[in-house]
């Protein structure tokens, strides 16, 4: 499973981006094939996150709307991630797994969102949100869009 910003994912499959340090300086959208490219050569799942991540295996494809702005300015939001991606990973099909994963991530973001005054009370709030996260708020408040 690998997961990465735009420009990650473009570097990774020899596609160029243009990361900005460990930005993204490049759009999800535009990853897209490159993300396509990696999992047909590795046979695992990719994930290009950002405002709207998009996860395949090749052959599957699934946006996930979740998210709050406030997480793209925090460092090691992108590290973490890939943390909580491999747990659900632990003891489930990769692919439903990690579309989880982002769910559950931008939801917390989201209920951080409507408390925290800026990046420092931001990153407290989300930690609070993940752990408190239930199945049913994420079945309540999950964006997910399966496509082609
Ligand atoms: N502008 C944004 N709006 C909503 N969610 C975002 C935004 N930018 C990043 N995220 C979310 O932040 C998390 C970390 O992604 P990202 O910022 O792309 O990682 P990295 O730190 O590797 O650049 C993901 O869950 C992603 O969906
Ligand atoms: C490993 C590490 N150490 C300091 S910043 C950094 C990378 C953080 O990357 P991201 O913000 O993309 O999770």
């Amino acid at each position: 499973m690998v997961r990465g910003n735009a420009s990650e994912i473009l570097a990774l499959a020899g596609l160029g981006g243009a990361a900005r340090g460990v930005d993204a300086g490049d759009s999800v959208d535009a990853a897209e094939e490159a993300a396509r490219v990696l999992a047909s050569r590795t046979g695992g799942v990719v994930a290009v996150s950002g405002p709207v991540d998009f996860i395949t295996d090749g052959p599957r494809a699934a946006r996930v709307a979740n998210g709050h702005p406030m997480m793209a300015q925090i460092t090691v939001m992108g590290c973490s991630l890939n943390g909580v991606i491999a747990a659900f990973c632990a003891d489930q099909p990769p692919f439903d797994a990690t579309v989880a994963a982002l769910a559950a991530y931008g939801v917390a973001g989201e209920v951080a969102g409507e408390t925290a005054q800026g990046p420092g009370s931001f990153q407290v709030a989300f930690l609070d949100a993940l752990y408190h996260l239930t199945p049913e708020a994420l079945d309540t408040a999950a964006r997910i869009e399966a496509m082609a």
